[in-house]
């Protein structure tokens, strides 16, 4: 029987991660975060065959977030099965979860730390994760449902930093058969079957009812979503930083379009607003031609420049800036967050942290 290769769904895993990693230099070392689950199970004994191969060397992390009975145990199982899946070398990282923005957030961010710290400690030059395409379904169906922009709806990326996913474009069924192929029984966390997780309601009852109704291959038109927002989110944050760049007034008290606007305040209001560390000055004239989703990332790209967090700042906080430019009446200062205000003067916007001082 020339040609008996491996089951279907391990060679598609072995694929998938050699794609993954076809530009690593031999010598390198990948790493894979491994849970002991289907997807990173699956994922962790492919690495170990490919890297063989391909000439990397190859290890595994798994976290121990001490927040179930046995998870220490669980860990040194999973590290006691690495060498034989060509994975050395092995370490379980024991974390402590904090308590900051729920506790499937606390865990994620304590595993990243780790997982970094890691990473670095061991000079890796890639750490592997095991999200699949029902992963990224999930992820782009909670987005959906909160309303966000095609940045979120693009999902979670293939390679972000040292971290890279190979299995976005595979189902989670590939992965379960894969280990099935290989005889590797994968841990089933119980987590991922308690309904008082909104991602464990969306994989159990959400998609399977959208399937019901819509027909199958909703989480592959999800995934699909995903990458074409990620191609236009791309686009557009492109054309923005050169809009930004474009539109950033270096000194603003030699700008010559300064006193353009008629009803700003007089020239001595501007050292009041700031021109301070971090402000950012944006001419208002280029910013108004824009299109408005290359215009509004600007302003966000602006105010996080001044110090807004990210995290903190909302679309409606962006859209309240905008007004500045496409509905001006001579409004006051527009708060964002981080203690940032925008204001417009002399046809610019300032973005600063020092209160403004009253126009008269
Ligand atoms: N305890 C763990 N130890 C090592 N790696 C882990 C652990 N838990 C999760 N991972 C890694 O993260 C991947 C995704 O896991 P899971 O879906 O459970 O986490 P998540 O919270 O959705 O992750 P993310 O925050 O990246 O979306 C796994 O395939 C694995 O690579």
């Amino acid at each position: 029987m020339a040609g008996m290769g491996p089951p279907p769904a391990v060679a598609d895993v072995r694929r998938a991660v050699r794609l993954a990693l076809d530009d690593l230099a031999p010598g390198s070392l990948v790493l894979v975060a491994c849970s002991g689950g289907a997807d990173s199970l699956a994922l962790a004994a492919a690495t170990g065959f490919v890297a063989s191969r391909a000439g990397l060397d190859a290890g595994l992390l798994t976290v121990d977030h001490g927040l179930q009975e046995g998870s220490d145990e669980r860990a040194a199982e999973v590290v006691r099965l690495a060498p034989a899946l060509g994975l050395v070398p092995a370490e379980a990282l024991r974390v402590r979860v904090g308590g900051g923005g729920g506790p499937e957030a606390a865990a994620r961010d304590a595993r990243y730390a780790a997982l970094s710290e890691a990473a670095g400690r061991l000079g890796a030059a890639a750490v592997l994760l095991g999200h699949t395409r029902d992963d990224q379904a999930e992820t782009v169906l909670l987005r959906l449902a909160r309303g966000s922009g095609t940045r979120s709806l693009a999902g979670m990326p293939a390679r972000a930093g040292l971290y890279r996913r190979p299995l976005l474009g595979l189902g989670r069924r590939t992965t379960v058969a894969a280990c099935e192929g290989l005889g590797l029984s994968p841990w089933d966390d119980p987590h991922n079957l308690d309904p008082r997780y909104t991602r464990v309601r969306v994989r159990e009852r959400l998609l399977p009812a959208l399937e019901e109704e819509l027909g199958p291959g909703v989480a592959e038109a999800l995934a699909r979503t995903a990458d074409l927002c990620r191609d236009d989110a791309d686009a557009l944050d492109g054309w923005a930083d050169a809009a930004y760049a474009e539109a950033v007034v270096r000194d603003p008290a030699h700008d010559p379009d300064r006193d353009s606007d008629r009803d700003s305040a007089g020239d001595s209001a501007l050292s009041d607003i700031g021109g301070g560390a971090g402000a950012v000055t944006l001419a208002v004239q280029g910013l108004a031609e824009l299109p408005r989703a290359v215009r509004l990332r600007v302003l966000r790209r602006a105010a996080i420049a001044a110090g807004a967090p990210p995290g903190a700042l909302s679309a409606a906080h962006v859209l309240q800036a905008d007004r500045l430019v496409t509905g001006w009446r001579g409004q006051r200062r527009v708060e964002v967050p981080g203690g940032v205000g925008v204001v417009r003067r002399y046809g610019t916007l300032v973005f600063a942290r020092q209160p403004a001082s009253p126009v008269s």
